[in-house]
């Protein structure tokens, strides 16, 4: 069956937005499309639809910072984009995933793109694409195109400098199609999509090394021994001068909160150090900091903006009974960095609020996570830094087909309650085995861990201001995480 997707052209600009997005949701696929030869193919097919486009030229020409790793991307190039402003410069900044609206992911001049501009750049490049398909040349997927729109909307736009997050991996990210960036950045590498990037640190850095190009210069933050192996060798067959920055000093201001942005602001502040040297903008060596940093650099760390990354945003409702800790987290070490902040914020609001507080788990992750190794990680380390959970909150995300355009990834959990009940297992079994580890100390006579599931994310909303209406001298302070998409679901929920 062939579906035709018609621009509506009514003039009214919210029904062409919506069509926009209904055509662009009709290029999701499933994961299970992603088999590695089917990468390799599809991402040779990128310089195709980059000529249909006419952009080789543009794409050439442009002046990139390229970004991969497996935590902290999305931050670094938030930063960078910030500080790069601050200069003067026009900048294109483009991320995954969104949160809210499809928009976020592009950045001009630090402000995400209007609709209107959005609408006439996405069909000028739909048409062209559809009418050159083929059954060699399918349209692009999701992603694909979305990177394709953006260097169509940097290009028209002439941007001085786009900041380009990787999407997925980095040898067959969409985004690779770049010849030859400025300069090459590798935040901090983890496990995560071990199903398409490999299951080892060092296969996994292997791929993220697949971004860098010939006599580009690279940085990286301190990695694992395993993985930064392999980034020298890639880099060395590559004569990429690769350096290494240790973490920006505590004591700068950063516009994006947690410990571990410190590791993400001193990436970044390197990466535009040497960027800003390349287009002939000479500032005092960063890359030393005992030097300190210019004005500029300060103003753009502080004042970096990225939603649903260690964000306190209030219930519209009951504003002073709940207070949401939203993080996107969702790999091991994410968690832990998500537990560390969070447990912070909870000491501080102690010291300065009068009222009790109650600390709440509000879960769940896609299911091509493992569960097992984030919740005992989020877990433990909140428990020693002496915040514990009274009760935890398990709801799958909204589906993709109910939100249309909102993500490129189809999770099979959303929908149905049976991969909640196994966070559900999980959490009360840990729970369980604390207990029973405690049991001859200081456990003994403590309240039981409650959880719950629901089957939708406005149901545990619903629950969490009754229950917060009857215990009024309690302040519900819920740590939302596990998900960016769930981060997106209850921003858009209690935005309304
Ligand atoms: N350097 C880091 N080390 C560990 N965790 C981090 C680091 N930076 C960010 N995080 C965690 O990862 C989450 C996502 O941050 P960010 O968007 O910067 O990373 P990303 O690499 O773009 O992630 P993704 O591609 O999975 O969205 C944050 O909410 C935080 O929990």
């Amino acid at each position: 069956m062939f579906i035709i997707y018609v621009e509506e052209d009514d003039g009214d600009l919210s029904g062409r937005y919506q069509s926009t997005l209904d055509a662009l949701s009709s290029l999701i696929t499933k994961r299970g499309r992603f088999a590695s030869n089917n990468q390799s193919h599809r991402f040779r097919l990128l310089f195709h639809y980059l000529k249909v486009l006419e952009l080789e030229d543009a794409v050439s020409q442009m002046k990139i910072i390229h970004v991969a790793g497996t935590k902290g991307k999305g931050s670094t190039c938030t930063f960078a984009e910030s500080i790069l402003r601050c200069y003067g410069l026009r900048t294109g900044l483009f991320t995954s995933p969104h949160l809210i609206d499809v928009r976020e992911r592009f950045r001009l001049n630090g402000i995400e793109i209007s609709q209107e501009k959005f609408v006439d750049y996405f069909w000028c490049c739909f048409h062209k694409l559809k009418e050159k398909t083929s059954n060699e040349v399918p349209m692009p997927t999701y992603f694909c195109f979305l990177a394709l729109l953006a260097f169509k909307i940097f290009a028209t736009e002439q941007v001085d400098v786009v900041i380009l997050e990787v999407g997925l991996g980095g040898r067959f990210d969409a985004t690779n199609v770049i010849q030859k960036p400025v300069v090459c950045g590798i935040s901090s590498l983890g496990y995560d999509h071990m199903e398409i990037l490999g299951y080892t640190l060092a296969e996994i850095a292997a791929e993220k090394a697949g971004i860098f190009k010939s006599g580009v210069p690279a940085f990286t933050v301190p990695q694992p021994d395993e993985a930064m192996r392999v980034l020298n060798e890639k880099a060395s067959k590559l004569e990429v001068n690769l350096q290494v920055v240790p973490p920006l000093d505590t004591s700068q201001r950063l516009g994006l909160q947690g410990e571990h942005q410190y590791l993400n602001a001193g990436l970044a502040v390197a990466l535009c150090f040497t960027f800003l040297k390349e287009i002939g903008i000479e500032e005092k060596n960063c890359l030393n900091q005992t030097n300190g940093l210019p004005a500029k650099f300060i103003s753009g760390l502080s004042n970096a903006y990225l939603m649903g990354r260690a964000m306190v945003v209030p219930d519209s409702e009951l504003p002073e009974e709940i207070v949401y800790y939203l993080d996107g987290a969702h790999s091991p070490e994410s968690m832990v960095a998500c537990a560390i902040w969070f447990s912070k914020q909870i000491k501080q609001n102690q010291e300065s609020n009068q009222k009790r507080s109650e600390q709440i788990l509000l879960f769940n992750c896609m299911s091509v996570r493992d569960p097992s190794l984030l919740l005992p990680r989020l877990r433990s380390k909140c428990i020693d830094q002496g915040v514990d959970f009274k009760r935890a909150i398990f709801v799958p995300n909204v589906s993709v087909y109910n939100q249309v355009g909102s993500s490129s990834n189809v999770d099979p959990s959303a929908g149905s309650r049976t991969w909640q009940l196994g966070l559900q297992r999980l959490w009360e079994s840990l729970a369980r085995g604390e207990a029973r580890s405690n049991s001859r100390s200081d456990y003994k006579g403590k309240e039981e861990v409650k959880s719950f599931v629901f089957s939708s994310l406005p149901l545990a909303v619903d629950w969490l201001r009754d229950n917060a209406r009857q215990s009024k001298q309690v302040r519900f302070q819920v740590l939302v995480t596990g998900s960016l998409h769930l981060v997106g679901d209850l921003l858009r929920l209690i935005k309304k």
